[in-house]
C-alpha cells in the first residue's frame, strides 16, 4: 500500500512526510496553482530534498501535443531529476507519448483515466503507474470500485508491471474503497488524512485514557517519571 500526497505545498509535504508512511508526491497544474506563480523547478527540487531521493515524485507535462509532451518531459528529466514519473493525459497525443517516453525507459504515470478502456490502453502500453480519477468518475456515474478491479484483474491476467495509483479523492471512504478494490497506490490532499485522523472518536478516546492514568498517579506524571 503506498500513501501518497497531491501537493505541490511545501509545508504540508514536510509536515505530513513526518506523519504518514509517506510513498512520494503528485501533483498537476491546477494543483500548482494553489502555490501562485513559483519558480516551478526550484520548488520541484525542493519538494525532492524533502521526500528524499527513494520516495517517488510524479510531474505533469503541460504541452497538448506529442512533441510538446515529449520536450516538456525531457526538460522535466533534465531539470529536476531523472528518477521523476512524468505524468502524461491518456488521450491521443498523450498515449503516443506514453508509448514513446516506455520505449526510452524513462518512468510514466498515465494520468486523467475515467475510463477502464484508457487504463488497459495505458497497461498495455507499459506505463508505470496508471491514475484513475475516483471522485471524478462518481460524478460521471462511472463506478470507480468496479473499474478499479477490473484494473487489477486485467494488470494480473496480462502480468503487466503497472501500478494502480487512484487519485482524485473528496473521503476517506473512496481511499479505502481505492484500495480494497486493488489499487496498490492512493493520493491525496492532505486534508483527507487530516479530517480521518481528527475523528472526535479518537480523540475521546485519548482524552479518557489520559483522564484514566491522572486519576490513578498525579496530573501530568509520565511514564518516564514512574
Ligand atoms: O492529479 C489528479 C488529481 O488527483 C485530480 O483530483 P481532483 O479531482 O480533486 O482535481
Amino acid at each position: 500500500m503506498e500513501f501518497m500526497l497531491d501537493t505541490a505545498n511545501l509545508e504540508e509535504i514536510k509536515k505530513y512526510e513526518k506523519i504518514i508512511p509517506l510513498a512520494g508526491v503528485t501533483s498537476n497544474p491546477s494543483i500548482i496553482k494553489k502555490e501562485g506563480k513559483i519558480d516551478f523547478f526550484n520548488h520541484m527540487k525542493k519538494i525532492r530534498e524533502v521526500i528524499g531521493p527513494e520516495k517517488s515524485l510524479h510531474v505533469q507535462v503541460v504541452a497538448t501535443d506529442f512533441a510538446g509532451m515529449m520536450a516538456d518531459a525531457q526538460t522535466i528529466l533534465e531539470k529536476i531529476d531523472t528518477n521523476v514519473f512524468i505524468k502524461i493525459p491518456v488521450n491521443e497525443e498523450g498515449l503516443k507519448a506514453i508509448k514513446a517516453l516506455k520505449e526510452k525507459n524513462i518512468r510514466v504515470t498515465a494520468t486523467a483515466i475515467y475510463t477502464k478502456f484508457q487504463a488497459y490502453l495505458a497497461i498495455a502500453a507499459g506505463a508505470d503507474y496508471i491514475a484513475p480519477y475516483f471522485n471524478r468518475m462518481e460524478n460521471l456515474n462511472i463506478d470507480p470500485r468496479e473499474a478499479i478491479k477490473e484494473m487489477t484483474n486485467q494488470i494480473s491476467l496480462t502480468n503487466s508491471k503497472t501500478k494502480i495509483l487512484a487519485a482524485s479523492f473528496k473521503n476517506v471512504g473512496q481511499v479505502t474503497a481505492a484500495f480494497e478494490n486493488g489499487a496498490q497506490s492512493a493520493t491525496m490532499g492532505t486534508d483527507i488524512i487530516q479530517q480521518a485522523l481528527a475523528m472526535p472518536s479518537i480523540g475521546k478516546a485519548v482524552a479518557d485514557f489520559t483522564s484514566d492514568w491522572e486519576s490513578i498517579y498525579d496530573e501530568g506524571t509520565k511514564i518516564a517519571d514512574l
